[in-house]
């Protein structure tokens, strides 16, 4: 057994989410206990930083040096934070705070220019040398490498933790961004037939509406209680849905470069006209969320899965929630926390099973979810 802590932040840039967890068993038969959980909010300055630098700031090599080592310090300290009541952990897996993301370029072939490529900052060394435990960092770049989105990353964790025998599973992520692990049953060849990506934006699109209808006083829409009250613009999410991304078939990835500050204001921009007011435009924005992850499944899954399992801060959206199981019909729409993974954690778990898989010399990647040529090892190891 292996006591590992993963550490994630995502495109929300809420906090750092840590998860102390114990690990055993080899590739995907793996058991793991989540020991201890606990989210670490960003420093406002810090967070604002980020933001907008993930809008496209232009910052200098001295500032962007300076946001790299505050984010390491930050995953630093909720590592060892998360240790104050049960330590001894041997490894850290980190993904760190994506603060630029470019999936590969559409080409057949890829080469040097039209490769992906996706910075996380945060930097492992650091965080090795802070805490005095062996880290893993960088998990993006070795699947960019060999051609592939380096996005999601989380399929082939949801493969070993939620797999079926007999029922085809979607695991649904709604954190920033959606992503989706289609997992057929677990018999023959499931593994080559799992898909795998982004299916667009989560809440990044909300969360910037609320901030500014609430004039920056509220971050979200918690529980999706503004958005309930409100009426959907339908021929608005019409029009949303005819977004290229929605259109084009995986392996696909984004980010807040799409979904983010640009794209909101044009969402304000478009609604002009049917002159909606503050619930309104949230509930249509909730429901452009919810159309195109269905939208994803009707166009481009292999087969209709019998139960949607939800994680990330979206699945606590219960107007979100309600919206999506009205959209699926009769397919059962619940959470991970159900089926015993822990839905708000599971992105940090996700990062301490794939630090320990590389430490164990077992592939991170499915080339059948990112597009990756081959099956690589995923992450950069700071030895303690
Ligand atoms: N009770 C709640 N009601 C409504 N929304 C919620 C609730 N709790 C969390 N959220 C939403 O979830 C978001 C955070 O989700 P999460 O932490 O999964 O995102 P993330 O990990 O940063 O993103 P990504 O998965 O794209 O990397 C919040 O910004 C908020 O919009
Ligand atoms: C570049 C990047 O950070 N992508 C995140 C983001 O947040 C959700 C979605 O977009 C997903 O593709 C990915 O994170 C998860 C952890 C993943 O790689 O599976």
């Amino acid at each position: 057994m292996t006591r590992v802590i993963g550490l994630m932040s995502g495109t929300s840039v809420d906090g750092i989410d840590a998860a102390l967890v114990d690990i055993s068993g080899q590739d995907l038969d793996i058991k793991v206990e989540l020991v201890e959980k606990a989210t670490y909010p960003y420093p406002s300055a810090l967070r604002e930083r980020i933001l907008s630098v993930c809008a496209g700031e232009a910052i200098s090599m001295p500032e962007f040096a300076q946001l790299d080592d505050a984010i390491a310090i930050a995953f630093a300290e909720a590592a060892v934070n998360i240790q104050t009541v049960h330590e001894g952990a041997s490894l850290i897996g980190s993904h760190g705070q994506t603060v630029f993301h470019r999936p590969p370029i559409g080409v057949e072939e890829a080469n040097e220019v039209n490769l992906g490529y996706s910075l996380q900052l945060g930097r492992g060394p650091l965080i090795t040398a802070l805490t005095g435990i062996t880290t893993v960092s960088n998990f993006r770049a070795a699947d960019i490498a060999v051609g592939g989105q380096g996005a999601p990353l989380v399929p082939r964790v949801d493969a070993a933790l939620l797999a079926h025998p007999n029922e085809i599973r979607c695991i649904q992520n709604i954190g920033g961004i959606g992503n989706v692990t289609y997992i057929p049953n677990r018999s023959g060849d499931w593994l080559s037939q799992i898909r795998g990506w982004d299916t667009g934006p989560g809440n990044s699109l909300l969360d910037l509406a609320v901030h500014q209808l609430s004039d920056g006083t509220k971050n979200y829409d918690e529980n999706g209680e503004w958005a309930a009250s409100g009426k959907i613009c339908q021929p608005l999410v019409d029009k949303w849905l005819k977004h290229p991304y929605f259109q084009a078939p995986p392996p696909k990835s984004t980010g807040r470069e799409l979904f983010g500050f640009d794209y909101i204001t044009q969402c304000f921009d478009e609604a002009k006209e049917y002159q909606l007011n503050a619930a309104d435009f949230l509930a249509t924005l909730t429901e452009l969320t919810a159309t195109s992850i269905v939208y994803n499944y009707r166009h481009f899954l292999p087969q209709t899965p019998q139960r949607v399992l939800l994680c990330g801060g979206g699945s606590r959206n219960l107007y979100l929630k309600q919206r999506l199981q009205a959209l699926l019909g009769s397919t059962s729409v619940t959470t991970t926390d159900e089926f015993g993974l822990n839905a708000d954690f599971k992105e940090a778990i996700a990062f301490a099973v794939l630090a320990y898989w590389r430490q164990d010399g077992s592939p991170g990647n499915l080339p059948c979810a990112t597009g990756a040529k081959q099956e690589v090892l995923l992450g950069e190891v700071f030895e303690r």
